[in-house]
């Protein structure tokens, strides 16, 4: 039997106090073997049927990554144009990815007709395969924290274009795109909040009882 003390639980409220979206990281490497490890941790998470639908690509390749960067600078201008007046001026002041700095590229896909789990869960709700996938990341996301390496989740990205730059099988769905790297700061505030695009809300505001 394993169990968790109040130290443990302070700690880990902790972490998800402290679990940052992270755009701004040093370019520092990350040991060999972390993006792996973080898998591992991933692959820890719960998934439908267990049916273990993630499938994750660690992006290496300096051509593949810069065409990454490409679309992501396509797509968030596209995105900006989508705004006018000074929530256009607030949009273009973001940063809204590290890709450039971050070491760690790791593209997330859910692979949609494989047979692992037997439909088990499925049936009614096909989408809770990618459900399953974005637990994961969560693991990964604290995990990370815990180590003090930060991620950042892309998805300012066209999901074509990114299955065509990493030859991705049709059947894998995209997910998100993770910048993984060091961060330069740490903060217990969304940056989005910092730079008054939205605030946090409590969970009052999104709870009802029937
Ligand atoms: C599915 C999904 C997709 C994205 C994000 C998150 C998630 C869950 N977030 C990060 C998001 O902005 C961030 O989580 C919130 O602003 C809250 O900040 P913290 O994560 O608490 O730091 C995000 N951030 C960003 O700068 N560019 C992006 O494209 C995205 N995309």
């Amino acid at each position: 039997m394993v169990s968790f003390d109040d130290t443990f639980r302070r700690q880990l409220h902790e972490l998800f106090v402290w679990r940052r979206d992270v755009r701004r990281f040093r370019t520092d490497p990350l040991p060999d073997g972390t993006i792996e490890r973080l898998i591992e941790i991933a692959c820890l998470s719960p998934s439908v049927g267990l049916s273990q639908p993630w499938r994750f690509v660690i992006v290496d390749d300096e051509a593949r990554r810069r065409a990454v960067i490409d679309d992501f600078k396509a797509c968030n201008a596209d995105a900006l144009r989508s705004y006018s007046g000074e929530r256009a001026a607030k949009y273009a002041a973001l940063k809204l990815s590290g890709l450039e700095e971050a070491p760690g590229h790791l593209a997330v896909f859910a692979e949609k007709t494989d047979r692992i789990g037997a439909g088990l869960g499925r049936v009614t709700m096909p989408e809770t395969s990618e459900y399953s996938v974005v637990a994961a990341i969560c693991s990964m996301w604290l995990a990370a924290r815990a180590e003090g390496i930060g991620i950042g989740w892309v998805s300012i990205l066209n999901p074509d274009r990114i299955h065509g730059v990493l030859e991705i099988p049709d059947s894998w769905k995209f997910i998100g795109y993770l910048c993984i790297g060091y961060p330069q700061t740490e903060c217990d505030r969304p940056e989005l909040e910092q730079a008054k695009w939205e605030s946090r809300r409590g969970p009052d505001e999104f709870t009802i009882r029937r």
